[in-house]
């Protein structure tokens, strides 16, 4: 984001060092990230020299009945910028913060008036507010900007680089998948104009395949799958699924709402029905790129990483690479034994995942994204799998 860094000019006798806070407005926890960069030369590009990072559960959709709980949950998340930044540095330190999912699939008003009360508590905060602190990103830029990130981290985008990798984030409202087509006919054959976005970075323009499917992030899709999404009644509806256990039972909470959710006693439970039910979810929606049938390299973060780590099948730590076909396997055993051993472990209660502190954070798939999208929908509901093989780099949430 452009506006993240202050100008680079600064007076002769002015520190090197300056900071910048950036808050993450998930649709599952609201996350600050306070950034210290010490200035390059005239010439360069500031460096990275520590980050800041606390989060909180739930995101501030949660909040739509009550928004002054976001402003609240903003205002305790500050304590960390105040903190880490010296008071000194405060009135030239930016805040911004950039809302995701969970307030794309809010009504324009209930996301406003959230916003709202997170832009009165930037103002009366003693930290430089800039004209656009505070907005909701739209999915084209959450995609394209992970697409920088993970490529720049992995040294993609420097010049000596001939090729990039594709990434695929799961969101708990959204999920994005972004990457550099290699044949002209992926972008002609784009299902609309939207998939496409161009980009220019250090004098090359890339043409990214970018796309963001909101309602189906595992969050969004779990209750879309147990026919919960956007339905009444739920102070007494039960919403069952046969990717429950059959006797599970229990309260599950997302974006402010709290749903009772069971397995069907009466009906039978397993792999091929929560298949058949998730499947209902995403056929006719999500896109199936023809170049994705060969074997390509994506790095899959978000919910693919957790559940990964959940399931088992990665390292926390080392992260792992996967083919895409190995999730399919592990579902397919994680759902067999669930069906042996109820209640399983992988379905989330009470609102809050399992959740491993990782430095990591990502993993390597590779393999054809048609077997991806299959697979990602057998998971949904808790039923899922990895293998891994080798470690690789970035970030830390202790949602
Ligand atoms: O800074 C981060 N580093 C690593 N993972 C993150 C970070 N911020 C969010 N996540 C991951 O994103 C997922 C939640 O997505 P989020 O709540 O932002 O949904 P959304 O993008 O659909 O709004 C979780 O798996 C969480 O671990």
């Amino acid at each position: 984001m452009g506006g993240l860094l202050p100008s680079l000019s600064r007076p002769a006798n002015h520190s090197r060092i300056f900071y910048s806070v950036m808050f993450d407005a998930g649709s599952t926890g609201t996350r600050i990230h306070v950034y210290t960069f010490i200035h390059g030369g005239s010439e360069e590009l500031p460096v990275l020299d520590n980050e800041m990072f606390h989060s909180i559960k739930p995101g501030l959709s949660a909040y739509a009945d009550s928004p002054e709980m976001a402003g609240h949950t903003v205002r305790m998340l500050l304590k960390v910028a105040k903190k880490t930044v010296p008071r000194l540095e405060w009135k030239r330190t930016p805040l911004f913060l950039r809302a995701t999912a969970g307030l794309r699939l809010l009504s324009a008003e209930r996301a406003r008036l959230l916003l709202e009360q997170v832009q009165h508590v930037f103002d009366e905060s003693p930290f430089l507010v800039p004209d656009d602190s505070v907005s909701i990103m739209n999915g084209t830029n959450e995609g394209i900007l992970a697409w920088i990130s993970v490529n720049y981290l992995t040294g993609h985008l420097n010049a000596h680089s001939e090729r990039t990798v594709g990434i695929l984030d799961l969101g708990g409202g959204s999920t994005q998948i972004t990457f550099l087509p290699k044949l002209r006919k992926t972008i002609e054959s784009v299902p609309v104009a939207d998939y496409v976005a161009k980009y220019d970075i250090s004098n090359s323009t890339f043409e990214l395949y970018t796309y963001s499917y909101l309602g189906n992030g595992l969050m969004a899709a779990r209750l879309a799958t147990l026919g919960a999404l956007g339905a009444e009644g739920l102070e007494w509806r039960v919403f069952k699924s046969s990717c429950l256990p059959k006797k599970f039972r229990d309260e599950w909470s997302f974006g402010g709402l709290t749903y009772r959710v069971s397995g069907d006693p009466d009906g039978l439970a397993g792999y091929k029905l929560c298949y058949q039910e998730v499947l209902k979810v995403v056929k006719g929606i999500i896109h199936q790129p023809h170049e994705l049938q060969d074997s390509n390299v994506f790095y899959a973060f978000s919910y693919y990483f957790d559940r990964a780590v959940d399931a088992g099948l990665i390292d926390g730590v080392q992260g792992g690479t996967l083919e895409v076909r190995d999730f399919k396997k592990r579902a397919k055993e994680v759902c067999n034994k669930m069906t042996k051993h109820p209640p399983h472990p992988f379905f989330p209660v009470h609102g809050h995942d399992l959740h491993h502190l990782s430095a990591q954070g990502w993993i390597r798939l590779q393999g054809e994204h048609r077997a991806a999208v299959d697979q990602e929908s057998e998971q949904r509901g808790g039923q899922l799998g990895f293998r891994r093989h080798v470690g690789s780099p970035p970030r830390p949430e202790d949602l």
